[in-house]
């Protein structure tokens, strides 16, 4: 786990994790997210792979998941082998309530965005305090380093405000598992997710933004230890 998600367990993300670990079938094909909330997920996912004889694969969308996984004992496959999931689980740092959501502060988005977008049914998992009416975090978008400098003039002519994300136990930027830069970029208020969603792609230099919109289902976990699930 990273310094970031040490401090976050909590019995709501714990909650919610296992209740979407109940979504998975024998024989799927399975897209694990990256964070502290999936965590549970995926830990639970591999207690029924050793103590059920659960058989099922799965696809990592980061260090922090791979290595994760394989602490678990969840046989591990790509998407070169599996191009099609049946399902995947992550986490998020903010949803709305037509389930758009923001990913991307540990910086995995862009793997995320591409195991959840190949599979079937994509499911979210999150404690009460990600939920809002409207997205208003910073949007990570992760930057070829070579283009920081346009990709920073045009977030801030579509009105944003880009900041370099800069480690915490390394001198300098943040640098992803792609080998990229993240630029933390403040819209304040998201009105419309699907076009700024599309602004930000079409960016020379942006290899992918948190915007998410192609969530199936949200498990929320609340401070009562229950779990509810908003449906697309
Ligand atoms: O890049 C990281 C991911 O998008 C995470 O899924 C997201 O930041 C939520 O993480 P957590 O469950 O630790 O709050």
């Amino acid at each position: 786990m990273t310094e970031r998600n040490k401090s976050a367990d909590s019995a709501e993300k714990r909650a919610a994790g296992i209740a979407a670990s109940r979504a998975v079938e024998p024989g799927m094909v399975v897209g694990l997210g990256t964070g502290s909330t999936v965590a549970y997920a995926i830990r639970e996912l591999g207690r029924r792979v050793r103590e059920e004889g659960l058989e099922i694969l799965g696809v990592v969308t980061s260090y922090q998941s791979e290595m994760l996984a394989i602490e678990a004992g969840i046989p591990l496959t790509t998407l070169a082998q599996h191009p099609e999931l049946d399902i995947a689980i992550d986490g998020a740092d903010q949803i709305d309530s037509n389930l758009y959501a923001i990913k991307g502060g540990g910086a995995a988005h862009t793997r995320e965005k591409i195991v959840s977008i190949s599979a079937k049914r994509f499911l979210v998992v999150a404690d009460e305090s990600k939920t809002s009416l409207q997205l208003d975090k910073a949007v990570p978008v992760e930057v070829l380093p070579f283009a920081k400098e346009l990709v920073t003039k045009k977030i801030r002519n579509l009105g944003g405000k880009p900041e370099l994300r800069l480690a915490l136990r390394k001198d300098g930027p943040v640098i992803t598992d792609n080998g990229n830069f993240i630029l933390d970029s403040s819209f304040c208020v998201i009105n419309d997710p699907e076009s700024l969603a599309l602004k930000l792609s079409t960016i020379p230099g942006v290899i992918e933004h948190g915007i998410f919109s192609n969530v199936d289902e949200l498990y929320i976990g609340k401070k009562d230890g229950s779990v509810e699930i908003v449906k697309k």
